[in-house]
């Protein structure tokens, strides 16, 4: 078959043009609606600084769709306000805060739990993914809702099987009407959305309540967002909140819990990047919980966890959508286009990393992100542009920290049940779990 006819009609020259001037651009089905693949890292970054391409396809059925999870509703106006408040949380200072506040009391009571769980053996198998999703859950709750941490936790919960069946749905052949039919799953889809919808509403209730006796107010991330609640033209209404909120849980807790899962495997098939990366540690902090101040000195675990994002980004891939025409390196996308934008391709890339490139090799990032490859516009794990991820220094510090806790305290290695298979759920997880064997130190 020749590239003509696996081309849409509507779209075909334009698809021709890309391929002819981009290699590593192809063309993909989703149903049946034609998405092109930019695999070329330099027009991947042309695409991600373009303000014109929004984050998703407006979806034809909302509750079955990624958007449900609240990721990334809100464009124009409303969008600028909460990035600018966001940013605002996630601070230097505000960050240091949270190292005292959140960060730490989570990590201890990790390696507590761990500690209790090996009691008065030498080593134990624990399957370390609910574990870090455990850990990140607790911190983005304490962080995001403050007091009202505890009704977080049911929320994730909640959250998680509601990303299982949205992504189901997404990836499933588009039926009009198929959401209307009460299937034992759409059923299910609609109770999760009201259930979370209901607990975060109640949550925002308390808070706001909380708020008007505490003139104060509090730092955490609700009291923020409910500080420009109904605020002017770009103001927030609950519902923008509740889906703020959702976006929240879902983006800061699966991904962290993901890149310390996949630091723990990495570290466990090599044992000589663990003793350096232990060393390292017991060097800087001894075996005092680090501060914000040691875990900034900690060089040789942010070389292995900048790696462990690019072998086994959370996203493996980013997705846009032309809302309008646009122009790029010289091209002109029509409106309408679906964007498929493969991280974890450019990530692998040998022509940019070089031969090594499927290696796990922490020194290729000894002299920062920007010398590691032969492209500067080649790692991509917290997406770039505008709309780059606003949690990246919140979720290294975290990740450091209890990397660096886990390392003070226990060597590892993997259990002999434990099978390597990367698989690309909502992100990249291992799909037969991470058991891994634990020695007290
Ligand atoms: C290892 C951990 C993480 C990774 C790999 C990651 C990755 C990403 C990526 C790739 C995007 C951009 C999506 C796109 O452009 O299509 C994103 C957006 C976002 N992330 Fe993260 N993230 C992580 C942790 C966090 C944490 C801990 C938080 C919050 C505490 C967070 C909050 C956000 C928010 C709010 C956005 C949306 C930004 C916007 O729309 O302007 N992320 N993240």
């Amino acid at each position: 078959m020749t590239l003509k006819h696996q081309i849409a009609p509507r779209v075909s020259p334009f698809f021709v043009k890309m391929v002819q001037k981009y290699g590593k651009v192809s063309l993909s089905w989703i149903g049946t609606t034609p998405r092109l693949i930019v695999g070329d890292a330099e027009l991947m970054r042309l695409i991600l600084i373009n303000k014109n391409s929004h984050f998703v396809k407006p979806p034809r059925n909302p509750l079955v769709s990624l958007l449900q999870l609240g990721i990334l509703t809100l464009e124009g106006g409303k969008w600028a306000t909460r990035r600018k408040l966001i940013l605002h949380a996630f601070q230097l200072e505000k960050l240091k805060a949270m190292v005292r506040a959140a960060f730490s009391i989570s990590c201890c009571s990790l390696i507590e739990r761990w500690q209790k769980l090996i009691g008065h053996q030498e080593s134990l198998e624990l399957d370390v993914v609910p574990e870090f999703e455990f850990l990140a859950g607790d911190v983005i709750s304490r962080t995001a809702f403050g007091s009202s941490y505890q009704e977080g936790k049911k929320i994730i919960e909640l959250q998680k099987e509601q990303a299982v069946l949205a992504v189901e749905a997404n990836n499933s052949i588009y039926i009009p009407g198929l959401r209307f039919i009460p299937t034992k799953k759409n059923k299910r889809r609609y109770h999760l959305y009201n259930e979370i919808k209901q607990l975060l509403r109640d949550m925002i209730h308390k808070k706001e309540q909380a708020m008007k006796m505490d003139e104060l107010g509090s730092d955490d991330l609700l009291s923020l967002l409910l500080q420009c609640k109904e605020k002017g033209d770009n103001g927030l209404t609950v519902d923008d909140i509740i889906e703020e909120c959702k976006l929240f849980y879902f983006a800061g807790q699966e991904t962290t819990a993901n890149l310390l899962t996949w630091a723990m495997i990495v570290l466990s098939m090599h044992p000589n990047w663990q003793e350096k990366a232990r060393d390292e540690v017991l060097r800087i902090c001894g075996k005092v919980t680090p501060d914000f101040e040691a875990i900034k000195q900690l060089k040789i675990v942010n070389m292995v966890l900048q790696e462990v994002l690019r072998l086994y980004p959370p996203f493996p891939g980013l997705l846009r959508y032309t809302a309008c025409e646009t122009s790029l390196g010289g091209i002109s996308i029509p409106a309408g286009v679906d964007i498929y934008l493969p991280v974890l391709l450019v990530h692998g890339d040998s022509n940019i990393w070089g031969e090594d490139a499927e290696e796990f090799n922490p020194e290729r990032f000894s002299e920062g992100v920007s010398k590691a490859s032969k492209d500067q516009a080649a790692f991509y794990p917290f997406g770039w542009g505008p709309r780059i991820c606003l949690g990246q220094n919140f979720a290294m510090i975290e990740a450091k920290m209890a990397l660096a806790m886990v390392l003070q305290h226990f060597s590892f290695e993997l259990s002999p049940s434990y099978a390597h298979a990367p698989c690309s759920e909502l992100t990249v997880c291992p799909q037969h779990g991470a058991p891994i064997m634990l020695h007290r130190l």
